[in-house]
């Protein structure tokens, strides 16, 4: 193997060369691989992917650097990052940047040159892994040959298994914004005051909620009911965000508190995994979750199919065959299932009918992928007018 040897290691023992790219050194966390062909700044930056080392489908990675427009957040986020074949030169007229120089300078480990496919089906028949990334430093005596021998395989797999599994983890505390702020909405007056929960929030959401009119105060995830409601909001945003939905009590509290005063909630992935912790259903882990731009989700409302973003490893455990009684209590009244994934029936959506609240499991706002889940921003803004006439 070359001097810039790296490797990839699961917790089962699953073993794959690579080079040295980004950081050198070691990191771990869950193994999770991406489909999105395009968007992998966005990918980086998304804080839902906090301890998630992210594997990289598309074989080429980097090809249009980076730029000072796409982050969705202030830095990167991933654990890790897997690729086959980064672009050795970066071109594109916004580009500020070689996507290497920011994964170095932000110390994120990387691995390039890795048989990613094969990875990817690994992964998709065992379901996600923790894995740890060895590069430099980091590779013990006897990594440096392949075969890698069973005991330096041995020694990275316990290094590997001292980071905690995934189920239980609660991460939105290590993401969340410690300061309010506010955004205004673009280019014309206030249409709805709203605030956002930032639970490790991607800036499409505001963002697409300041487009439609919306005057935007973002609060920290511990925010008070009393915080919240200190800002006379027309609804709540619960955003996305890392980590066991079951692991997020006190949002789920404040989600109950708002559908009991009958204040319009809209959830995205995390933000919809609390909405239906709140309703009373149960969330489990999928076995390697929809992550990519490219998800076919079923509005079974209008039956209209979106091609639609997702990031997500766990899901909503709730009936798909219409309305039934919300579990935590029956003030909150009826709820369904409002979309599905076509890929593997999924619940992806929650519409309630006697309380002004909604929840979408992928990404309407995007950032990177397609736009067609725009009209759920506009579903909410209705919401919040007809809750208020
Ligand atoms: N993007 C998100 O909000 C992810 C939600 C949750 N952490 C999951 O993996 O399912």
């Amino acid at each position: 193997m070359s001097e810039d040897c790296a490797l990839i290691v699961c917790e089962d023992g699953y073993v794959l060369p690579g080079r040295a790219w980004g950081a050198r050194g070691r990191t771990v966390g869950e193994a999770v691989f991406s489909t999105g062909m395009t968007g992998y700044q966005e990918t980086l930056t998304d804080p839902s992917y906090r301890r998630q080392i992210v594997v990289q489908t598309a074989p080429h990675i980097g090809n249009t650097g980076i730029n000072d427009e796409d982050s969705e957040s202030r830095q990167v986020w991933v654990a890790g990052y897997v690729v086959r074949d980064p672009s050795p030169r970066a071109s594109n007229w916004r580009t500020s940047g070689e996507l290497e120089e920011l994964l170095r300078d932000q110390g994120i480990v990387g691995i390039r040159d890795v048989d990613t496919r094969a990875l990817t089906r690994h992964l998709r028949e065992v379901g996600s892994l923790r894995a740890g990334i060895f590069s430099g430093d980091a590779l013990p005596e006897g990594a440096n040959q392949w075969p890698v021998p069973g005991y330096v395989t041995d020694v990275l797999v316990s290094l590997v298994t001292q980071v905690p599994p995934m189920v239980g983890t609660a991460l939105v505390h290590e993401v969340s914004t410690d300061q309010s702020y506010t955004i205004e909405p673009t280019e014309m007056e206030p249409r709805a005051t709203i605030v956002a929960l930032d639970l490790g929030m991607k800036a499409g959401s505001p963002r697409c909620l300041a487009e439609r009119g919306g005057r935007v105060h973002v609060l920290p995830a511990s925010a008070s009911l009393d915080d919240v409601l200190s800002y006379r909001p027309d609804g709540v945003f619960l955003s996305n965000g890392p980590g066991d939905p079951e692991t997020a009590t006190h949002e789920v509290d404040l989600a109950r508190a708002l559908l009991t005063r009958r204040i319009p909630v809209f959830g995205i992935c995390l933000g919809h995994q609390i909405l239906g912790r709140a309703l009373g259903f149960g969330t489990y882990k999928l076995a390697y979750g929809h992550r990519g731009v490219n998800q076919p989700v079923k509005d079974l409302t209008s039956g209209r199919i979106d091609i639609t973003a997702h990031n997500h490893g766990f899901a909503v455990d709730m009936p798909l065959d219409g309305a039934c009684q919300a579990p935590a209590d029956a003030d909150f009244g009826r709820v369904e299932a409002s979309h599905v994934s076509l890929n593997d029936g999924v619940v992806e959506g929650i519409r309630c009918l006697d309380v002004p609240a909604l929840s979408v499991q992928f990404h309407p706002e995007a950032a990177a992928g397609p736009h067609d889940g725009g009209y759920l921003f506009d579903r909410f803004f209705a919401l919040m007018e007809t809750h208020r006439a």
